[in-house]
């Protein structure tokens, strides 16, 4: 196609945005020999477009640890070598989209309903890379991504757990709903989506340890101090990418 079409008004449209970032993060951190994790959603995609691109033309050896059913079909699809974490508890690299990343990186994920499996497998990376288009880039949370944090819960405790997010931390939580189906979302792991509608900034580090220990939650949206650097495809065409804050 031509570089008109992929422009609109002179500016990058979002899905190129998204394929500027996976390129970059898979070849500034994927090496031969390593275990990769991957993650899941629309801007990963790329990411395993591009994985696939290299195992071909450089012969690279890895080994990829899904985040989700959709990331093992991805793996499978391109006919990457397919793991988990039973073979491969230590990855080398994770690369994952996000929902929104604020100053700090602190992320929101699990638009995609896939957060549990994405913090487990980010958590036993030694490196966590974050893709994004320039949609997901924000000061604080919430100031782009409008529909909450998600907290992925056992059925039977959606509604106290929904009562006591409101309750304790203000705003409200609704249950996902599903889009080709009646009833509600159900995740990977067979549980529900809440997405939390807060109100106001929190101290995102302790929001997460305490939404963690309501019974029946079994993980949140919530990455704080997990992103090692977050790339973001940019309007312009550029890339830009955010380390974390020293300190
Ligand atoms: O956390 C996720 C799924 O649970 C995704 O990484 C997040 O929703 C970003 O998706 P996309 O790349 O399609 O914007």
């Amino acid at each position: 196609s031509s570089s008109s079409s992929r422009r609109y008004h002179g500016t990058l449209m979002a899905e190129e945005a998204k394929k500027l970032a996976a390129y970059a993060a898979v070849d500034n951190h994927i090496q031969n020999n390593q275990v990769v994790g991957v993650g899941s959603g629309s801007t990963i995609v790329y990411a395993v477009d591009r994985l696939a691109e290299r195992v071909r033309e450089e012969k690279l050896n890895i080994v990829c640890v899904p985040t989700s059913f959709q990331a093992r079909q991805l793996i499978l699809q391109h006919g990457l070598p397919l793991s988990d974490l039973d073979r491969h508890p230590e990855l080398d690299v994770a690369i994952d989209g996000a929902d929104e990343v604020d100053a700090a990186l602190t992320l929101i994920k699990g638009g995609g309903g896939c957060l549990t499996q994405e913090k487990i497998v980010a958590g036993c990376a030694k490196h966590f890379i974050v893709i994004a288009d320039y949609r997901k880039d924000s000061k604080a949370l919430g100031q782009q991504w409008k529909k909450g944090v998600p907290v992925e819960v056992i059925p039977m405790a959606y509604v106290p757990v929904s009562r006591a997010l409101a309750r304790r931390f203000g705003g409200e939580a609704v249950l996902r709903m599903a889009v080709s189906k009646a009833g509600p979302v159900v995740t990977d792991n067979s549980n529900f989506i809440l997405d939390w509608k807060f109100e106001h900034a929190q101290n995102w580090k302790e929001v997460n340890t305490a939404i963690k220990m309501i019974p029946g939650v079994v993980e949140t949206g919530l990455f704080v101090g997990m992103a090692e650097r977050v790339y973001f495809g940019m309007e312009d065409g550029s890339v830009k990418t955010r380390d974390p804050p020293v300190n």
